[in-house]
């Protein structure tokens, strides 16, 4: 889990530290306190950009000198390893990941710790664009097969390799497009196959639990091309006039979307009710919170969860997220859901962009 946690600069967070974290973590807050601020930085001690897809440079704090720094004790065996990223005004494009103090490509964050998160943005998960859904999937992939990010950013880096040769004026070197799309082949092919596992292990899971408190949903990948790496260079050889014509790569893993539907009604979760979608969600990420623990130490950021879910949900919410052994953050505009959680969390008060503890 993590702990001794430092936000410097961190959007309304000039300096915020955070000690003693626990089994369940409370921010209670007004709107617009920087709760769910505290939540975005420690997602970005996972790869990616975060629960807000930020641009970095929004992120360091409003008339301060142009870059932030978030850090944590990653504390699952004897000694706690020091995690971190930061931004530094003077190289703005990228941030800096560290683990033990040596630098690391921030995919490999993922082989310290999984982050997932809910948020009240991804109330509207199942009917926004395949992008947001495909993103929901591979962080939940990363859990299990943390090697995905790697494969991952090979993938989109040759991906946007070959988009910019489908430009108007480019003119491509056949032998080069050649082994861009080898190296799109296996990368993709990787990436594909990873995620069709992980629906498969997450299906199994979600059909041994109960429709209820939550409806079950079932879950299928639409792969956007073959998962054959054979297949899929083919596929983009043969797709070179047609792309170039769109100015970019029109089919590959890089569109395969997610697909949702509540068990033993058929639906589309796009088409069923808010309360349903949600409860879907949040089926989601406890049968996965369940299949990751164990492998590496899992947060999970639930941002305005708890107090959205009437008392049945939210015990059984609670009693869930205890079994998976995952570390909680959630935040909360009143202490008052929270009474019922099965051990004592930590708590603090979040007020204007600083943070004091709740005895
Ligand atoms: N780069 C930045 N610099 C300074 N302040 C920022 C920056 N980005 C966002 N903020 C401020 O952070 C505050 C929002 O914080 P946050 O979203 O964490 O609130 P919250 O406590 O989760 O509120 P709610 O309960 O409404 O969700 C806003 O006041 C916003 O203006």
């Amino acid at each position: 889990m993590l702990d001794r946690i430092r936000l410097a600069d961190f959007r309304n967070h000039a300096a915020t530290r955070l000690e003693g974290a626990g089994r369940f973590n409370l921010l209670i807050g007004a709107n617009g306190a920087g709760k769910t601020n505290v939540l975005e930085a420690l997602s970005l001690l996972a790869p990616g950009r975060g629960l807000r897809r930020a641009q970095l440079t929004d992120i360091a704090r409003e008339g301060a000198h142009g870059g932030f720094a978030v850090g944590a004790d990653l504390v699952s065996g004897v000694t706690p390893v020091r995690i971190g990223t930061a931004l530094r005004a003077e190289s703005p494009g990228r941030r800096i990941v560290q683990a033990s103090g040596a630098p690391l490509p921030a995919a490999r964050l993922a082989e310290w710790l999984s982050v997932g998160w809910l948020t009240p943005a991804m109330d509207r998960l199942f009917a926004d664009s395949a992008g947001a859904r495909r993103r929901f999937l591979d962080r939940m992939v990363l859990a299990l097969d943390p090697g995905h990010a790697t494969q991952s950013s090979r993938y989109e880096k040759a991906l946007r390799e070959r988009n910019k040769l489908m430009g108007a004026d480019a003119r491509p070197d056949p032998q080069w497009l050649d082994a861009l799309e080898r190296e799109m082949a296996d990368a993709g092919a990787a990436v594909a196959a990873a995620r069709a596992r992980t629906v498969e292990r997450l299906g199994a899971e979600l059909a041994g639990v109960p429709d209820a408190p939550f409806a079950r949903p079932q879950l299928a990948i639409v792969p956007a091309a073959p998962a054959d790496p054979g297949e899929l260079a083919d596929l983009w050889l043969r797709g070179r006039g047609a792309d170039r014509g769109a100015g970019r790569t029109l089919a590959g893993p890089h569109r395969d979307d997610l697909a949702v539907v509540m068990a033993g009604t058929g639906r589309a979760a796009a088409e069923c009710s808010t309360g349903e979608q949600k409860a879907m969600l949040i089926a989601i990420t406890l049968a996965h919170a369940g299949m990751s623990a164990g492998s590496r130490p899992l947060v999970l950021l639930l941002d305005e969860v708890a107090a959205h879910l009437d008392s049945v949900r939210r015990a059984a919410l609670y009693e869930r997220l205890a079994a998976t052994g995952a570390q909680v953050w959630m935040t909360g505009t009143e202490a008052e859901p929270f009474a019922t959680l099965p051990e004592r969390p930590a708590a603090w008060r979040v007020v204007d962009g600083a943070a004091e503890r709740i005895e």
